[in-house]
């Protein structure tokens, strides 16, 4: 049975099967895929919110590393981002759904997740994100990274899909998964080598982290 479970507002919740889904295969093999995990409606405000902050040029060119050691690297990573800030009744909806998803997540694996940071994320065409990991082990202050895709109608020939690697060989790659609207993708942050390949069309994602609160050597981790 498909129980949707309730969120404030009349708004649509997360599949509780899609949600046990994900558990599972969180614990089997590490990272999940779900098509149509999240409402279509709600994608499509999501979209529409994206294509306007890039058409009024409120989306900044996407680097690598924090604070201190952050950098612009077109070479490794190609995207323009804007962070969430719950400006829209779409944003809320998607970090309501995402505060969800922490609490069901703590209750099955005790992940101790704690916030939720995300940025919209637009890809031009040529644009890729070459193979990484989110999170180092040891400095794991990102514990779960989510995306979701917003393209409706992706094509076949669009390229762009996420491709996910072998945690013990990086070279190997163990699933593609194309950017489709409705598609939602987490994975653990430390362990989960993957990449954006390159893409032919203007691609639209939000990319997410739940993270720990953690604390690195006495100085308070920089949020972003
Ligand atoms: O958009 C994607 O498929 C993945 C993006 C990503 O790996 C990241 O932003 O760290
Ligand atoms: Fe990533």
């Amino acid at each position: 049975m498909n129980a949707t479970l309730m969120v404030p507002g009349g708004l649509a919740g997360l599949d509780g099967s899609a949600l046990a889904q994900l558990v599972d295969a969180l614990v089997e093999r590490g990272w999940f895929a779900g098509e149509r995990f999240i409402d279509a409606a709600l994608c499509q405000a999501l979209h529409d919110e994206l294509r306007q902050l890039s058409a009024s040029q409120a989306l900044s060119e996407a680097g690598i590393g924090r604070g201190d050691h952050h950098q612009l690297r077109r070479d490794i990573r190609g995207d323009a981002i804007h962070w969430l800030d719950r400006e829209s009744q779409a944003q809320r909806h998607y970090l309501t759904l995402m505060a969800e998803l922490q609490q069901q997540i703590n209750r099955a694996l005790y992940l101790g997740l704690f916030e939720f940071e995300a940025h919209f994320a637009e890809y031009p065409p040529g644009a890729f994100y070459k193979r990484h990991v989110d999170s180092f082990q040891g400095r794991a202050n990102r514990v779960l990274s989510t995306v979701l895709y917003l393209n409706p109608e992706w094509p076949a020939d669009g390229g762009g899909e996420m491709a996910i690697y072998a945690e013990d060989d990086e070279t190997q790659e163990v699933a593609r998964i194309r950017p489709e609207a409705g598609t939602f993708m987490c994975f653990l942050s430390d362990r989960v080598p993957h990449a954006v390949l390159p893409t032919r069309y203007p691609r639209a994602s939000i990319a997410g982290w739940f993270r720990r609160n953690a604390s690195l050597g006495g100085r308070i981790d920089p949020a972003r």
